[in-house]
């Protein structure tokens, strides 16, 4: 199927762009593949993913006692359509936080309807194939993924549904290709990378170890907690009285940036900018900018569970918990674009589709962005305040230009890293547009994406909208193959000679097509601080000023990255299930925390 119509290039560049049929010869790098995949193809139980089939969920009792009816043919036309006792749930959107949100819930025993504007669940998460290639559409570098510990999330919520996907480990999480010939390759093993980046700065290794060491202890104390909403205060008290220390530990962190502390101990300039790279993976944006609880999560998880990619890409996760969801018992609707919230008497109680269907529920869930779901879903209501302070504290990062590429095996040397973070000359462009550049070979560690003899490269950098505003049709094309040519030339002179002539593929997606098929404002990558955040202190969590209606994905805490937006969808549904009645609830409490926690976040 095809189905991320990223807009192609046409042909006539010095890059050869058409599609060159694969070569007669064999895999030259075929030992990629059989080394990685000999390292330890993991299962988590049998490969159900492969079948396409979780039939071994467990699934609710209620779930086991409904009696579906297929929403598929129903036309509300401004009518109510009622179906039984009706969703508890409406989730707007199949990103992996509305996703994990609908399966959580679902398998608490809620009735979720999940509706998807595109023609396949997973958002930035998502997939799409072209002449024998699997293009991941997004970030192919999965945190959370491992089998241990508590903050396995993706992990956690594919369990939860009966549908573990098998992944392979990734030995180095990213290779830096930085300023100054500054060549770092993120070992999984923590000793190995510390032996590394310690031998460029021998004169900082105490402060190196007293960072990352800071890190470590934050990590702990998340990775010692059962994770759930911090806006149910049953919980929170629970966590603060089983955990003490622990919980300490992260409120006192919670208003604090990575930058300011790495600066407690560090001082070379050269060693800071590093640590504002790893920062700008986390975050787009310099570490005195980036949560310290959120580099924590992930400079340690890295180490701690490693990085684990899903056998057969990274749209399987989305897919598994589309699948796992509906042997819930629950539904997810595809083409289903909702343009507006239904509102009566304050209160969310269903939404509108642009077809005119109109269902309803008791409570209103948007993965759409906040920047979307208040600015375009909801309408004519003033902004409520939360969303004002939010808006206040955050703006939207800009989008971003990706490549997809197919290029010739050979082209690659044999032992080239899965992930590659690259900023040639001067740090200072490291968050200017099209200053630095994410690289991913996802075929290094998966040859089945692509066919025999080819690499699949997807190279992204951010790219704000108004670069790409008031265009004509044959000068936005005309541009897209400048910045291209201009990216894939800097990655020829930098990693890969040869690069040009060996394209097999490539297509070009622009913030327009982000826009377009993300259905994200101005194509965002996510929220962004304006200066410097109190660390997360501002963000706000899913409920929101409008009662029923909640809000899950990046726009909310812990912000922008897959495993943050599952935790965000973990949050969430715990949240509305006490609000449901399928979770232990105080009402005098739950007025309190929220009040407290509104407070908090004027503060930052
Ligand atoms: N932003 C990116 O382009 C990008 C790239 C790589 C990775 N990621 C990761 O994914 C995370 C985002 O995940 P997420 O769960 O917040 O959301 P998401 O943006 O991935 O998914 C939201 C989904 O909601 C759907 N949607 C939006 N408005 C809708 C409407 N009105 N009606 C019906 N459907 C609608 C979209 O089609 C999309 O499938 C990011 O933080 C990032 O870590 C993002
Ligand atoms: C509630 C109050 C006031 C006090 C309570 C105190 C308390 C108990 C606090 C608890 C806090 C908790 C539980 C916080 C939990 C935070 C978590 C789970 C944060 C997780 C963050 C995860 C992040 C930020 C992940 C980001 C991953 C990203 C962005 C990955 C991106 C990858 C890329 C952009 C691609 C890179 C690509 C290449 C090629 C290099």
């Amino acid at each position: 199927m095809s189905n991320f119509p990223f807009l192609s290039l046409s042909n006539h560049t010095p890059i050869n762009y058409h599609h060159t049929p694969p070569p007669p010869t064999t895999f030259q790098n075929s030992n990629f593949h059989t080394k990685f995949q000999s390292l330890a193809l993991r299962g988590y139980g049998e490969s159900k993913f492969a079948s396409g089939s979780c039939s071994n969920a467990p699934r609710s009792a209620k779930a086991r006692r409904r009696k579906w009816v297929l929403v598929k043919g129903v036309v509300g036309g401004g009518k109510r359509v009622n179906f039984g006792d009706g969703f508890d749930a409406i989730v707007i959107g199949s990103g992996i936080g509305g996703l994990v949100a609908g399966t959580q819930l679902a398998v608490k025993g809620a009735r979720v309807l999940v509706l998807e504007k595109y023609v396949i669940p997973g958002g930035s998460s998502g997939f799409y194939h072209r002449d024998g290639y699997t293009f991941d559409v997004g970030s192919s570098v999965m945190f959370g993924f491992s089998d241990k510990g508590n903050l396995n999330l993706i992990t956690q919520a594919l369990e939860a549904v009966g549908c573990p996907m098998q992944v392979i480990p990734d030995p180095t999480t990213v290779h830096f290709h930085l300023p100054n010939n500054l060549s770092v390759r993120v070992h999984k093993e923590y000793d190995k990378f510390i032996e590394e980046l310690t031998s460029y700065f021998p004169h900082e290794k105490d402060g190196i170890l007293k960072f990352y060491g800071e890190c470590w202890k934050i990590f702990n104390a998340l990775n010692s907690l059962e994770l759930k909403s911090l806006e149910e205060p049953l919980y929170l008290f629970g966590q603060f009285f089983q955990k003490p220390l622990e919980c300490l530990t992260l409120a006192y962190y919670l208003p604090q940036n990575a930058g300011a502390i790495a600066r407690k101990y560090i001082k070379d300039p050269q060693l800071l900018s590093f640590i504002d790279a790893e920062c700008f993976i986390v975050s787009t944006v310099n570490a005195l900018q980036t949560p310290m609880i959120n580099a924590s999560m992930v400079l340690c998880d890295r180490h701690f569970g490693g990085i684990n990619y899903p056998l057969g890409g990274v749209g399987g996760i989305a897919k598994s918990l589309a699948k796992g969801l509906v042997d819930q018992g629950s539904q997810i609707l595809y083409k289903a674009n909702v343009t507006s919230i239904i509102t009566e008497q304050g209160k969310a109680v269903g939404v509108r589709l642009s077809d005119g269907r109109e269902f309803f529920a008791k409570t209103v869930i948007s993965n759409a962005t906040r920047w979307d779901t208040f600015g375009k879903l909801i309408k004519g209501k003033t902004l409520p305040k939360e969303e004002e302070n939010f808006q206040k504290v955050y703006v939207k990062a800009p989008s971003f230009l990706s490549i997809h590429m197919g290029v010739k095996a050979e082209v690659l040397p044999l032992d080239t890293d899965c992930h590659h973070f690259v900023l040639e000359n001067n740090w200072t462009n490291l968050e200017e547009p099209y200053g630095s550049i994410f690289l991913s070979i996802p075929t290094v560690l998966d040859s089945s994406l692509a066919p025999e003899g080819r690499h699949i490269l997807h190279i992204f950098t951010t790219s704000s909208m108004d670069d790409w505003k008031g265009l004509s049709r044959i000068e936005y094309e005309a541009k897209k193959q400048i910045v291209a040519d201009e990216i894939i030339s800097r990655l020829e002179k930098k990693l890969f000679p040869g690069l040009s002539s060996s394209i097999d593929f490539i297509e070009v997606g622009t913030p327009k097509t982000h826009r377009r098929f993300l259905a994200r404002d101005e194509g965002t990558y996510g929220p962004m601080p304006r200066g410097i955040p109190k660390g997360l202190l501002g963000m706000p969590f899913n409920t929101t000023g409008i009662d029923g209606l909640y809000c899950v994905g990046d726009s909310c805490f812990p912000g922008q990255g897959v495993i943050a937006v599952a935790f965000s969808g973990v949050m969430c549904a715990h949240r509305v299930a006490a609000d449901i009645g399928l979770e232990k609830k105080s009402p005098v409490l739950d007025a309190m925390l929220l009040r407290l926690l509104g407070w908090f976040r004027t503060l930052a």
